[in-house]
């Protein structure tokens, strides 16, 4: 039994962390950032200087930072999380970032003619913020940005990311203490928080079928999560061996959205045939925005898409991968199970499925708990079972998946990056 660290543990760490991020800095001439530092938001972040050195000086610090305060005051700040996702979404919703010059600053009244919110309201918002070092106030009137904020300002995918967390997820996350006391023990994908808040009985995916303008947002949301947010796609492009395909290998992106993975892998592997797979509706919208990125997609030839429901036999016979990212995860065993199935008599001989999804550590990786960067993993869990009754899953789950759609589907290999330990892609094998 741990009994924690004590203050001056905590605090010892935390200055020889500090140092040793500092020294890092200084070996690859990259000057200190400070909060206000805006450019500091566009140089080499301490994480990408020395990940293991910034997360462990950001998990000290959040133990520190429970010490220094009060449970009161720590569990009261806590309950009332909600209003720090709710104003950044305010915040990209009115794309407030973008308008704030990212080399001066500008009065709340300009501000306010600019965003057609009113000016009492805005000043509130943006000292809400100001707490959470999204802009400061200086002079008095005046907003400006900071380390985060023109990160805000720059990242137009992450205000995306942002404003379809606010539109699409936010409401379901909040209802989730209502939806446990409702179904306190259901895998059922009409009985989720997602059900209780948008007053739906339709399952997550059904109810954006029916809702247009919110699929919509939640494909836009995936592309920007996926190249500026929590879980880049690069992170796949990187961590398989893709280059190790046959020449003419052919991949199935099913549930691949509005292809933007496909489309980075497409270019690199010219000689490959992609075919992403979504529902009718999502595919016609990917379509549309392939012709909107011509400028880009004319020289891509070897992309098609394809309406396909994955519960239903998969029609693309012999293909080398069947690939599968932030897919199985929104779906519960029993329907994972039948996804995976339903690929199975499509399958040759060594060819494999590949499931690109956060990785959930097992009971002997305790240690990994209470981490901070475990927690996008954590996070993307409970939205998971918020939406759909489902969630992240250990190595050994997805073994156990694989082997009730097939004892021939084996999963052989796991493939990560060191930057990113809690993304993962399995890799199962159809066996003769
Ligand atoms: C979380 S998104 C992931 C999109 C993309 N693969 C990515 O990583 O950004 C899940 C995808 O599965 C698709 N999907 C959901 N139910 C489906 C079904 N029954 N058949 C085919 N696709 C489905 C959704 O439309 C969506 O594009």
């Amino acid at each position: 039994m741990s009994d924690g660290h004590s203050l001056i543990e905590l605090g010892e760490t935390i200055a020889c962390l500090t140092k040793r991020l500092q020294q890092a800095c200084d070996d690859e001439g990259i000057s200190s950032p400070s909060v206000n530092d805006v450019n500091a938001a566009s140089r080499k972040s301490l994480l990408e200087t020395d990940a293991s050195a910034a997360f462990e000086l950001a998990q000290a610090l959040r133990e520190l930072e429970v010490l220094a305060q009060s449970p009161r005051l720590s569990l009261g700040i806590l309950a009332l999380a909600t209003l720090d996702a709710s104003i950044l979404g305010v915040i990209a919703e009115f794309q407030i970032a973008s308008l704030v010059p990212l080399n001066g600053s500008i009065s709340y009244g300009e501000l306010s003619q600019k965003t057609g919110l009113d000016e009492g309201r805005l000043v509130r918002v943006i000292r809400y913020a100001v707490v959470n070092f999204i802009f400061r106030e200086e002079p008095v009137g005046h907003v400006r940005h900071t380390y985060l904020s023109a990160h805000l300002a720059r990242s137009p995918n992450f205000n995306i990311f942002v404003q379809t967390v606010s539109h699409v997820f936010s409401l379901t996350n909040a209802a989730l203490p209502l939806a446990f006391r409702r179904w306190p023990n259901t895998a059922v994908q009409t009985e989720t928080a997602h059900n209780v808040a948008q007053q739906t009985e339709l399952s997550f995916y059904r109810w954006m079928d029916a809702n247009p303008s919110m699929r919509d947002m939640f494909h836009k949301g995936m592309v920007g999560v996926s190249q500026e947010g929590q879980r880049l796609q690069d992170v796949d492009i990187r961590a398989y061996p893709w280059d190790k395909l046959p020449e003419n290998a052919t991949v199935v992106d099913i549930g691949g959205g509005w292809g933007h993975v496909v489309k980075d892998l497409a270019e690199l592997f010219p000689s490959y045939i992609f075919i992403v797979q979504d529902l009718q509706c999502v595919v016609d919208t990917a379509q549309a925005m392939w012709k909107e990125d011509a400028a880009r997609t004319d020289k891509i030839t070897n992309v098609s898409f394809q309406a396909h429901n994955y519960f239903d036999r998969q029609p693309v016979e012999g293909a080398d991968v069947y690939y599968m990212r932030h897919t199985v995860h929104s779906n519960p065993d029993k329907e994972a199970i039948a996804l995976l199935s339903a690929i199975v008599p499509a399958m040759k001989p060594g060819a494999r499925i590949l499931v690109s999804e956060y990785l959930a550590p097992g009971e002997e990786d305790v240690a990994s708990f209470a981490k901070l960067d475990f927690k996008p993993m954590r996070q993307m869990d409970i939205m998971a079972l918020a939406l759909c009754n489902s969630g992240e899953r250990t190595k050994e789950e997805y073994a156990r998946l694989f082997l009730e759609a097939s004892p021939k589907l084996v999963l052989k290999n796991t493939y990560q990056v060191p930057d990113d330990p809690t993304s993962c892609m399995f890799e199962a094998v159809y066996e003769e």
